[in-house]
C-alpha cells in the first residue's frame, strides 16, 4: 500500500472509532475487508491511527476537527509532513480542498496546555496535584507509544539465557531496571509472536512496572496469596513464578478464562475461583479496576472517554473492593492495594479513607511508579493488618 493509501485506511478506522466503535474492533474490520494489505501495511496502518488517538487533541486543534480526516491532517501537520498522494483516486484519500491547503500550509498556531500535552482539559488540575512538576513530562510520555516489556519466568529461565534465546531469534531485549525479572524489547517484537520462550512460558508480556509491584508484594506477603482482582492474570502468573500458591478471584470469573492456560504454559498452578472468596488469607493483592490513568500509551482512547461520573463510580469501587480485601485478611496479614493510576483521588485517597474507617491498620509502604521510569504509572500501597 502507498502512504496515501495507508493513510485513507487510518481515516476510514478513525472516523468508526469517532462514531462508538472499539479501536481494536475498527482495526479487525478494516483488517478482515482489506486481504490485499500485507502485515507491514496493517503495522502502519495501526501506528497511524494509535498515534492520532493518543494525540487527538493536538491532531484536532491542528487539523481542524476530530474527523478522521482532519485527525491526519493535524497530525502531518504537526510533524511538518507534506501529504502526497491525496489525489482521490485509487486508495487515496480525497484531494485537499482550498481550506484544507490552506491550514497545512499556515504556520503552527500556538497551543493551549492541555492540547499541546493531549490531556483532557478537567483531568489537568488532577495530574498537576498527583505530579507537581513531573506532571507535563508524564503527559508528554503519554503522546507516545509504551515500550514492549517482557517478564522473565523466573521458574524456568534465568534473565540472562533469555536474553540469550531471544537474541538467537533475532528478538534484541535488554534488563530493565524497574523489576528483577523485566525486559524491554528493543528490536524484533514482530517475531515475539511466534517465539519458543513465549509459547513454552519462559517469558510473558507484562509492563514493567506491573513486574515492580508483583514483586514489592512478593517482598513483604508470605504464606497463600489471594488476587481478588486477577482479571487476566499477569500479577497472578508472577506471584505464580517467584513461588506462591495463587488463588485467583475477580468479580467476572469469565475475564480469568485464560489463566489455567496461561498457567499450564508457565508450569504454574493457579486455583481460579467461580465464585466469592472467603476465609481468612495471610496476604490478598487488590489490584483494583481504575481509570488507567497510568497505562494511557496502551490504551489512549480511554483517556477520551473517562469522565468525572466514572471516577466517581471507580471511587466507589475501590472502597468497596478494600473493605471487602479487609474482611478477609487475618490479623498480621498484608494487604496489597495497587492501580494503575496516577491519580491521588483512586490511590492516596482512597487508601487514607480506608485507614480513617478500618481501625487497627498500618501502611507498611506506599509507592508510586512513574511513566518517566520506564514502565507505566501504578501505585502500590502495602498494608498490614494489627
Ligand atoms: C486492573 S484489572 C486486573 C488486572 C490483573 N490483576 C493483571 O495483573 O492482569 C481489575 C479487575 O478487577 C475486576 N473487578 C472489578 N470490580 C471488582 C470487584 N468488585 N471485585 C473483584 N474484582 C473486581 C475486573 O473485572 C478486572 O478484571
Amino acid at each position: 500500500m502507498k502512504p496515501a493509501a495507508r493513510e485513507a485506511a487510518a481515516i476510514e478506522i478513525l472516523e468508526s472509532w469517532r462514531e462508538g466503535r472499539a479501536v481494536e474492533a475498527a482495526l479487525t474490520v478494516w483488517g478482515r475487508a482489506s486481504r490485499f494489505a500485507g502485515s507491514g501495511d496493517r503495522e502502519a496502518v495501526r501506528d497511524l491511527v494509535f498515534g492520532a488517538v493518543r494525540r487527538f487533541r493536538s491532531a484536532s486543534a491542528l487539523g481542524g476537527g476530530g474527523s478522521g480526516r482532519a485527525l491526519m491532517l493535524g497530525q502531518a501537520r504537526a510533524e511538518g509532513r507534506r501529504l502526497e498522494g491525496w489525489t482521490g483516486e485509487g486508495h487515496a484519500p480525497v484531494a485537499l480542498s482550498a481550506a484544507e491547503a490552506a491550514l497545512m500550509d499556515a504556520p503552527l498556531p500556538p497551543l493551549t496546555r492541555g492540547e499541546a500535552l493531549d490531556c483532557p482539559e478537567w483531568l489537568l488540575p488532577a495530574f498537576d496535584a498527583a505530579l507537581g512538576g513531573a506532571a507535563d513530562p508524564v503527559l508528554s510520555l503519554m503522546r507516545d507509544r509504551a515500550p514492549v516489556f517482557l517478564r522473565v519466568n523466573r521458574a524456568k529461565a534465568s534473565r540472562e539465557a533469555v536474553i540469550a534465546e531471544l537474541a538467537a531469534a533475532g528478538i534484541e531485549a535488554r534488563a530493565h531496571p524497574l523489576a528483577e525479572t523485566a525486559l524491554e524489547v528493543t528490536a524484533g517484537t514482530r517475531k515475539l509472536r511466534n517465539s519458543a520462550a513465549l509459547s513454552e512460558g519462559r517469558v510473558e508480556l507484562q509492563d514493567a512496572a506491573s513486574q515492580a509491584v508483583a514483586l514489592d508484594f512478593a517482598a513483604v506477603a508470605s504464606g497463600p496469596v489471594l488476587d481478588y482482582c486477577a482479571g487476566g492474570g499477569g500479577k497472578a502468573l508472577a506471584l505464580a513464578a517467584e513461588g506462591f500458591a495463587v488463588t485467583a478471584h475477580d468479580a467476572e470469573p469469565r475475564r480469568m478464562s485464560d489463566l489455567p492456560a496461561r498457567a499450564g504454559r508457565a508450569g504454574a498452578t493457579i486455583e481460579v475461583l467461580a465464585g466469592e472468596a472467603s476465609g481468612r488469607w495471610p496476604a490478598i493483592l487488590a489490584d483494583a479496576p481504575c481509570s488507567g490513568s497510568g497505562s494511557w500509551r496502551r490504551a489512549p482512547e480511554a483517556k477520551w472517554a473517562f469522565t468525572p461520573g466514572r471516577l466517581a463510580e471507580l471511587n466507589a469501587v475501590q472502597a468497596q473492593i478494600l473493605r471487602a480485601c479487609a474482611a478477609l485478611t487475618a490479623p498480621g496479614g498484608v494487604l496489597g492495594y495497587a492501580t494503575c493510576s496516577l491519580l491521588r483521588e483512586e490511590n492516596e485517597e482512597r487508601v487514607a479513607a480506608f485507614l480513617a474507617a478500618e481501625p487497627g491498620w498500618q501502611v507498611i509502604s506506599e509507592r508510586r511508579l512513574s511513566p518517566l521510569d520506564g514502565g507505566d504509572g501504578f501505585y502500590l500501597a502495602l498494608l498490614r493488618r494489627g
